[in-house]
């Protein structure tokens, strides 16, 4: 029997309105921050989502939980388009899916104990669970996580980012959901509390059977945590791939640039190192490239990629790219 997947995306699409700037009756300007994005994911599986500031990453994310507009499918195992659902609806999925935001302290609340925080989804989601018994899971799991029981009565402003951080996660996988949307949760904590943090999901992803999906700027903090990597480029999906076979053989010129950023620790590889770099700026989400929407920063391209947006292809390894593959050294060397 083939599994289903939890959710089956399918040309979602956010556009956020923005006031004209002009006269009462000129229309508002549109952005479109996700422009068509399609990929599956399975039960059990961690999808790393990368791209530059502004790619719509976290707006991919909001979309699939209702906090911002959006329209296209993101369906649900059960059949659900997630996508429009009213929020009294939307409230049996909202423990389902549980999201772990990047700025520790600021997404806890300064006036509520660590126990209330933790407790808040549980009592929210099953009403009838006796004091008690919220009690001993709030213990249980901020054990599980890695805080000790006794801190169940303090504030967020007397713990570290990096335990603020497992709070957050705490709080999250309190309500047993089967996916967890972790917005870059390490990207505001120390480098060496970073891969403790990582740890800690990946672990709990393992035992708990869940589905990640783990968002950040930098190929190189989802390298190890991904099953698969969507790498997204001004709201598109340039490139979707076991995280091994990206890694190792990019095939979009927006992913080798992206990795060709990323340090490497040995000394000697990181000097020979071939940098991409990625030449001029990000252009507005507001008025797109046409074709491809990397193309104007791509040392590949050509006039079919001004003329024809590209399809995501391929088995396994998908790429949205009419020219794939590896970029030859003069290539590279136009992009300087
Ligand atoms: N509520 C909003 N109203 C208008 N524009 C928005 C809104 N939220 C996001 N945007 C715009 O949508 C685009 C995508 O933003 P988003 O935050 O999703 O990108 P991101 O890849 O997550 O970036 P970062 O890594 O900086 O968080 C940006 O151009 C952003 O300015």
């Amino acid at each position: 029997m083939t599994t289903k997947p939890l959710i089956s995306a399918r040309d979602l699409r956010v556009t956020f309105e923005l006031p004209s700037g002009g006269m009462p009756w000129t229309p508002p300007r549109l952005l479109h921050a996700v422009g068509g994005v399609d990929f599956d994911l399975m039960p059990g599986e961690t999808l790393g989502i990368v791209g530059e500031s502004g790619s719509g990453k976290s707006t991919l994310a909001r979309a699939l939980i209702g906090l911002v507009p959006a329209t296209g499918q993101a369906k649900w195992q059960d059949g659900t388009n997630l996508i429009g659902l009213s929020p009294r609806k939307m409230l049996k999925y909202r423990s389902e899916i549980q999201m772990v935001f990047q700025d520790p302290l600021a997404s806890l609340n300064p006036r509520m104990t660590v126990g209330q925080i933790i407790a808040e989804p549980l009592t929210t989601h099953h009403k009838g669970l006796s004091r008690d018994e919220v009690k001993r899971r709030v213990k249980d799991m901020m054990d599980r996580v890695g805080l000790l029981p006794n801190q169940i009565n303090r504030y967020p402003h007397e713990f570290s980012g990096g335990q603020c951080q497992r709070i957050g996660i705490a709080r999250a996988l309190i309500v047993q959901p089967k996916l967890v949307i972790c917005d870059e949760p390490v990207s505001a904590l120390d480098v060496s509390i970073q891969a403790q943090v990582i740890n800690l999901l990946a672990e709990l992803q393992r035992d708990l059977g869940l589905a990640l999906i783990f968002i950040a700027h930098d190929l190189s903090v989802v390298k190890h945590i991904s099953d698969r990597v969507l790498v997204m480029y001004l709201g598109r999906v340039m490139e979707l791939a076991e995280a091994e076979s990206l890694y190792a053989e990019p095939q979009h010129p927006y992913t080798q640039a992206l990795l060709s950023a990323v340090p490497i620790p040995d000394p000697q590889l990181e000097r020979n190192k071939r940098m991409i770099p990625l030449r001029g700026e990000l252009p507005s989400p507001m008025n797109p490239p046409s074709g491809c929407v990397f193309r104007t920063r791509c040392p590949r391209a050509q006039e079919l990629c001004a003329s024809h947006k590209p399809e995501l292809l391929g088995e396994g390894h998908r790429t949205a790219c009419h020219f794939p593959g590896a970029l030859l050294p003069e290539e590279v060397a136009r992009s300087a």
